[in-house]
């Protein structure tokens, strides 16, 4: 993965450096300024980011000429602009004047990294830490303390056949101490599903503790699994309990496991067998009551031919695995999920009620393929929640972002080499047809997959535009339905 290059422009300069500093312990370059003259100039000058978080909240900075001025630089450039919640008219300004995305200041690290991985197809890689991954490796003494999720936050919507049965194979897992080792796209929705086995268990009242072993740098992993003794290292002024004793009768996730570096998955194995742990620098043998989930969007078959997991570990991990589908592949939960996730965010946006899915918004949910899966879902229902006009969402209304896995419209094929040259030169039919190709993928991909929207920045009629993608459909490009 080449590290996604992060603009963060935000006018709160310490909030700035907060996110600034996690954004980079999580794999990214980041660029913060708390001006807009100094940004821009940052990218005039060559410094060109993947993607720009910008402060929306009218104090210094100007969202609306940031983003007129980038995209002037590079069209189609993802600007995510950070205002204070609640204020919808913000919100839909920015999405009017080309912002990719709003999202609600202060911006936590896990939603900034989740939105780099979803705009950033170089950063799919990247990963949405579970727990606050804490200072640079170079301070270890101040692992923060635990942060216990609160429990059963989020409810878990699951109508759709396929989601029945898993969930009563996961019921009966809950009622025994195995070790559950859940696998499935990223977004599926894995955290989800541990924490109703938590829930579903007899340690539902004991502490639910998760980890994100891809989101914390290596050095500071061990630290934050393990606790530690005062003095076990420099900077290590005072005793702290790793997640292991956190989750002490209770439920510890390790989310994204394979991503764990193979040295530390030697002492994880040793962990799995003997069930005890001891402090860095501690010699006192902890024994340990809890039950261990796993996750991995990985084949972990693959992982271990590939050597990124360890074969002991992968026996261990997988005593009972459970493969959660991917969304495209359940559509029974779609329009559930959708009218859960609506409800949850008119009430972030203090609406009346939820708006309702009109019958284009449906047949488009469902027709998607949800490369991103719920979590993609759940970005395009904050989108519509916005956007959405006398409580009622349409088509028009859903904004699906361009994919790093599948993009809406597939580069054209490439053009087959003449045996002989043609007299008169080149066919300048199949060129302007080739161009033409390109402009409306490059529109489409700009317009994150809204047609109306790609009609307008090409000029044309959404009739039109429906039209020519039909001829494209026809010709044998595969296209968003
Ligand atoms: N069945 C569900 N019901 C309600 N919300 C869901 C469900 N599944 C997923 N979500 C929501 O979708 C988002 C992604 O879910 P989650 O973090 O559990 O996915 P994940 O598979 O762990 O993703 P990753 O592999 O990227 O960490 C979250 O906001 C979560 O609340």
């Amino acid at each position: 993965m080449t590290s996604p290059r992060i603009l963060l422009l935000d006018h709160d300069t310490s909030r700035g450096e907060r996110l600034r500093d996690g954004l980079a312990g999580a794999g990214c370059v980041v660029a913060l300024h708390s001006e807009e003259e100094g940004a821009v100039r940052a990218a005039e000058q060559g410094w060109s980011p993947d993607l720009v978080f910008c402060d929306g909240d009218e104090t210094g900075v100007d969202a609306t000429r940031v983003l007129a001025r980038l995209h002037r630089l590079r069209p189609g450039l993802p600007v995510l602009v950070m205002a204070r919640r609640g204020s919808v008219q913000a919100a839909v300004q920015a999405l009017q004047n080309g912002a990719a995305d709003y999202l609600s200041a202060p911006l936590e690290l896990s939603q900034a990294l989740a939105k780099i991985r979803q705009f950033v197809p170089a950063a799919t890689a990247l990963a949405t830490p579970k727990a606050d991954p804490g200072p640079a490796p170079s301070a270890p003494a101040t692992v923060p303390k635990a942060k216990p999720k609160a429990q059963g936050d989020g409810e878990m919507v699951a109508e759709s056949a396929a989601m029945q049965q898993i969930l009563a194979i996961a019921r009966k897992a809950a009622q025994t101490d195995v070790t559950v080792m859940l696998l499935g796209e990223s977004g599926v929705g894995k955290e989800v599903m541990a924490r109703y086995v938590h829930a579903q268990s007899p340690r539902a009242s004991a502490p639910f503790i998760a980890i994100n072993c891809a989101a914390i740098p290596e050095t500071l992993l061990e630290a934050t699994l393990f606790g530690f003794e005062k003095g076990a290292f420099t900077g290590a002024g005072q005793s702290a309990p790793g997640k292991f004793e956190q989750a002490q009768g209770g439920t510890l996730l390790l989310d994204e496991v394979t991503e764990m570096a193979p040295a530390l998955q030697a002492k994880l194995l040793r962990v799995l067998q003997e069930r005890e742990i001891e402090r860095l620098g501690g010699r006192k043998r902890i024994v340990l009551d809890l039950r261990i989930i796993a996750t991995s969007n990985r084949d972990l078959q693959q992982a271990v031919q590939q050597g990124v997991l360890r074969e002991d570990v992968y026996y261990r991990l997988s005593v009972f695995p459970i493969q959660i589908p991917p969304l495209r592949e359940r559509q029974g939960d779609i329009l559930p999920l959708a009218n859960a996730m609506l409800k949850r965010h008119a009430a972030a946006f203090a609406m009346a009620a939820p708006p309702r899915l009109d019958a284009s918004a449906q047949q488009a949910l469902l027709a998607h393929r949800w490369p991103g899966n719920v979590r993609e879902l759940d970005n395009v229902m904050q989108r519509a929640a916005i956007l959405s006009q006398n409580g009622v969402i349409s088509a028009s209304d859903l904004l699906f972002a361009p994919s790093p896995v599948e993009r809406p419209l597939r580069a054209p094929p490439p053009v087959q080499p003449q045996l002989a040259p043609q007299p008169g030169g080149g066919d300048l039919g199949s060129e302007l047809a080739l161009s033409e190709r390109q402009l409306i993928a490059e529109a489409l991909q700009q317009s994150q997959g809204s047609k109306q929207l790609a009609a307008q920045r090409l000029g044309i009629s959404p009739r039109t535009l429906r039209h020519k993608l039909q001829k494209l459909r026809e010709a044998g490009l595969e296209l968003p339905d």
